[in-house]
Order: structure tokens, then sequence, then C-alpha cells
């Protein structure tokens, strides 16, 4: 086992516990998102984890060993750790692959280059090698820090919202070139977020968090196909919820669906459509059932009076 949290018990102030007797395992070699929503607890686990804050009670055991926190370490963070936050200090008179080549040694000049600009590559900045970190954006710093990180192959990365500063096209470069790298050289990776739907296929285990309590723990595919509740329903993106009295007037075997678990069929529940907008590679559509309403996608725009089954 990687890591292990054992009876965690946390509050940032005496009235406010946050994580009370909180139990987690990670496994080596593995891509874990530990999701929930703003104010969760996400960052404090990964602090916690990397040794920036002293926790009240439980065990946090890294690799076999028992983790002391800030009281028991000279240098904050842990040395098998990198821990990228969403505050990236780099230095700002180095240059970019300067900054990125800070924790590599000095003794093979070449390979150091090399491994600086494969990194660069890793996370699409090879031609800011040699611009200075205040001309780069808040993404683009962030990058730079991710790459940094990478450079010692730590046993564990942990990357607090490693995608919220970065457009879309950028998000999904980024995302397939630093899974597959972590995955090829033996890194485990902890990554936070509060949106799953991107790195879904990446990932190889879920931990949700709400209010400071682990509420799932699953693959991908159970999360989705099985949340907890319509908290972990909703990291997924836009899903239709239902009350237990809802659900029993629809017949229903959940109270979440998404809208591409609803299917226009021929003996289905009458349904009215209220709205069909084009959403590119679907139709985002409104419709009313039993006087509810639901949002379906399909690949026509819709009209008029449906019948519709929950899959
Ligand atoms: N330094 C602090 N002092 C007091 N309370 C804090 C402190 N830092 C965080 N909190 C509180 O602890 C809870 C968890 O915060 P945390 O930053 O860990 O959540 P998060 O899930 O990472 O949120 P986000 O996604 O917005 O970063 C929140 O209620 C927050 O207000």
């Amino acid at each position: 086992m990687l890591l292990e949290i054992n009876n965690l018990f946390f509050s940032h102030t005496q009235d406010k516990p946050l994580f009370q007797n909180l139990n987690l395992r990670f496994e080596a070699n593995k891509i874990i998102a530990l999701a929930g929503e703003s104010g969760c607890g996400k960052s404090t686990l990964l602090n916690l984890i990397y040794g920036l804050l002293d926790w009240q009670s439980g065990d946090i055991i890294f690799d076999g060993t028992r983790l002391l926190g800030p009281k028991g370490n000279l240098v904050p963070g842990e040395t098998e750790m990198k821990f990228v936050a969403q505050n990236f200090d780099l230095m700002p008179y180095a240059t970019v692959a300067e900054n990125v080549g800070k924790f590599i040694s000095n003794i093979n000049l070449k390979q150091k280059k090399e491994t600086v600009m494969e990194l660069l590559e890793v996370v699409g900045l090879q031609e800011f090698a040699h611009v200075l970190p205040k001309y780069l954006s808040g993404g683009q710093q962030q990058r730079v820090a991710i790459a940094r990180a990478l450079s010692v192959l730590p046993k564990l990365l942990i990357l607090d919202e490693p995608f919220s500063n970065l457009d879309f096209p950028r998000k999904i470069e980024l995302r397939e070139r630093l899974f597959r790298y972590v995955s090829q050289h033996g890194i485990s990776l902890i990554i936070s977020t509060h949106e799953l739907q991107d790195i879904m296929p990446w990932l190889d285990q879920i931990v949700i968090l709400q209010d400071g309590r682990l509420i799932q723990n699953d693959s991908p595919e159970q999360t989705y196909r099985y949340p907890y509740n319509s908290y972990v329903a909703k990291l997924f993106g836009e899903v239709n919820i239902f009350s237990e009295t809802e659900a029993a007037d629809f017949q229903l075997q959940k109270l979440s669906y998404y809208p591409k678990e609803i299917r226009i069929t021929e003996n289905g529940l009458d349904a009215e459509v209220m709205e069909s907008r084009f959403a590119g590679s679907y139709y985002w559509n409104k419709i009313k059932a039993k006087d509810k309403e639901l949002v379906l996608y399909t690949d026509e725009r819709l009209d008029g009076s449906i019948r519709i089954s929950f899959i």
C-alpha cells in the first residue's frame, strides 16, 4: 500500500471540525482523483498528506513509514512526494527551463538539458524554455511547476486542481501527456478536482469528499453508474435528480439519471418537449413528464409530444 490514512482527525478552527475519523487507502501506480465541491476539504487533505499541516490525531503512513507532519520535518514536505499547490512558487529570475531543472543534478549537463526539454514537451511549453515566469499566464506557470515536480520522479505526485487554469484544448493535450508520463514512469498521482468528466478515461480510482467525510471510494465506472447520492452524480456534469417520492411515482430504480440515460421510446412515459437546443455533438432538450422538468440529450432536434424510458 502506498498511502494509508487511519483514523485521521483535523480541524482548522476549534468550532468546525473538518476530518473526523477519516480512513483511506491508496495503492501504488494508480491515478486517483480526489473530488468534491469547493470547500469539502480536498486542498486540506492534500496539505496534510504532503506534511504542510499538523493533524490532531490519527496516522498517515506513506510507503510503510508513519509520517510526522510539519512538527517532524525540518524542511516542509515529504521527500518522496511532490506537491503542486494552487500557488506554484517559481523562481522569478530564472527562466522556465531553469525552473524545471531546479532539482536535476548538474553532473551531466547534456542529460539535464534533454530531461528538461522532455518535461517541457509533456506540459506543452517547449517554446517558452528561455522565458521568465512573469511573462507566462497562470495556467502556463502552473504547467512549469508540474514539469519541475515530475523532474525528480517522485513516488507520489499530488496536484491540486491542475487543469483549473487551462482552456479546453490545452487541458485535453496536457491530461493525455501527463497521465501517460506518470504511468510510464511508475509515479502515483493524486489529483484534486471539482469535476470529473474530462479526466475520467485516465482514472483508476475516485475518492469523493463531502463536508470532510469520505462518501464514496470506487472505480470510475462504479462511481458513475452507482453514485452514492446526488452530490456525487453532479460531479459528472448535468444530471436529473429525483426525490424518493418522485422515484416511486416514476417507478425508477435510482434517484439520479444522466441526460443520456433517458431515451425516446415507442411505449414509454408521455412527455412534452419544452425546449430543444443545438449543443454541438448533441441536442440539449428540456422536457416535462408528470409535471417534472427533465433534461435529455438526443442526436436529433425534438418537438411536440414524445415518449421516454429511463435506462
Ligand atoms: N486556513 C484556514 N483556516 C480556517 N478554515 C479553513 C482554512 N483553510 C480552509 N478552511 C476551511 O476548511 C474547509 C475545507 O477547505 P479546503 O480548501 O480544503 O476545500 P477544497 O475542497 O480544497 O476547496 P476548493 O475546491 O475551493 O479549493 C472549508 O470550509 C474552508 O473554509
